[in-house]
């Protein structure tokens, strides 16, 4: 049986066509910049890649040119079920589901908590449910391994009339990120699946901590919307909630106006004033650009400080895990973060830091540390695939 998996960013879409049980996916890739004329996907199967124009293409394109490309290699048979990522599910959903008229409406009415997200998510799956009418859908959300943090980490001191009336609260994100790389910690430290303590760091476009205890989710940085915790590529993380007032007022913005630059320039980006990414900011910062060596040090002090906050959410520390593409690459800010974490016992080791990139998991932290250091590929499709597989076998809604 393959899966057939589905990322749908605004304006990308990751897909991947794989068996629940792991290994190479038979067909991956990755359609960009959908709904310009410079759209194009790339298609990965079995080590031969090839990169085509997608002029004007959007979700659906996308997903019709995927459909083709199964039937060329003859695996559209195989295929048993889609799996959607979805980033919002409110408080509806702490489990993948089924995908029915009534879990797209959820998904509709969480559009507000996730405007950057769930829509571009409801067009991968109506996208495919057309090319594959067949099939069951699934939805796998980032919101759901979060439902388990307690109401001390989750509720907002606001009034209360705001929960009741409009769910205003945390919900995190990454979950199905920071789920599979807790996992795989616990099995390759030989953790006691019931009890253990662990700090897992998804760093990629979007950036979140997780305080993971006995395999729960019990506190995360990113809050009602994606916006909240970490500085990140092009979202600035924690701010002052007077800022937007005060830019409104001072700066006469529009509230739309200050939200869009909080979520698309700021960060990373608006920091440096050059880029969000970080492997360019690293090359800028060598070369001695202020403005990238400052976005580092902000985004490694912040990082360092929200992980080791997260010390107050365990009742034990067992491992701080790195993941996702800056987690897995980046030797100089793990490096960065792992010295600003010596209070806690943390001894690096940075022989074994540097040796690690390319998606690679290993242990980076020497055998006299108090904390152990992890860096573990993530494997987000895998996971969705896996959830997929057992919706779909179990029959279950
Ligand atoms: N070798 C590397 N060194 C430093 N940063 C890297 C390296 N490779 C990738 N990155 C960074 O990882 C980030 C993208 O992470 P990724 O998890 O792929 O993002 P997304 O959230 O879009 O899935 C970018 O900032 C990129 O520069
Ligand atoms: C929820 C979120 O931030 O996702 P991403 O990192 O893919 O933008
Ligand atoms: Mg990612």
């Amino acid at each position: 049986m393959q899966v057939l998996v589905l990322n749908a960013g605004s304006s990308s879409l990751k897909f991947a066509v794989m068996a629940p049980q792991g290994g190479e996916p038979a067909l991956s890739g990755l359609a960009e910049r959908l709904g310009t004329a410079q759209a194009s996907i790339r298609l990965d199967r079995g080590g031969e890649r090839v990169t085509e124009a997608l002029a004007g293409g959007s979700h659906r394109e996308a997903v019709a040119r995927v459909l083709k490309e199964l039937e060329t290699l003859g695996l559209r048979a195989q295929v048993a079920a889609v799996g959607h990522r979805v980033v919002h599910g409110g408080e509806l959903f702490a489990a993948p589901a089924r995908i029915t008229p009534e879990v797209m409406a959820a998904i509709r009415a969480c559009v507000p908590l996730a405007p950057l997200h769930n829509p571009a998510n409801l067009a991968g799956i109506v996208a495919a449910q057309e090319a594959f009418p067949e099939l069951l859908q699934v939805a796998v959300f980032d919101t759901a391994f979060h439902q388990t943090l307690p109401p001390v980490a989750y509720r907002y001191a606001v009034p209360e009339e705001w929960y009741e009336k409009r769910r205003v609260r945390r919900y995190g994100f990454h979950g199905t990120s920071h789920q599979f790389v807790a996992q795989e910690a616990v099995q390759r430290l030989n953790l006691d699946p019931a009890q253990h303590g662990l700090i897992t760091a998804h760093l990629g476009n979007g950036a979140s901590v997780a305080a993971v205890r006995d395999g729960r989710s019990v506190d995360t940085s990113m809050g009602l919307t994606p916006l909240e915790g970490l500085v990140m590529g092009t979202r600035s993380g924690n701010v002052d909630p007077g800022l937007v007032a005060f830019m409104v007022r001072e700066a006469g913005l529009s509230v739309e106006e200050v939200t869009d630059a909080l979520n698309t320039r700021s960060g990373l980006k608006g920091l440096s004033g050059l880029t969000n990414d970080m492997r360019e900011l690293e090359a800028a910062a060598a070369g001695g650009h202020a403005g990238a060596q400052l976005a580092l040090d902000v985004f490694v002090y912040r990082l360092a400080q929200t992980m080791a906050s997260y010390v107050v959410s365990l009742d034990r520390l067992d491992a701080l895990v790195f993941t996702g593409g800056i987690g897995e690459n980046s030797v100089g800010v793990r490096a960065r973060v792992m010295a600003r974490l010596h209070g806690l016992g943390l001894v690096p080791d940075p022989a074994a830091n540097a040796a690690l990139s390319g998606g690679r998991s290993g242990v980076v932290s020497a055998p006299e540390s108090r904390v152990t250091v992890l860096v573990i590929g993530t494997n987000e499709e895998l996971m969705i695939a896996r959830q997929t597989a057992e919706i779909t076998q179990g029959g279950a809604a």
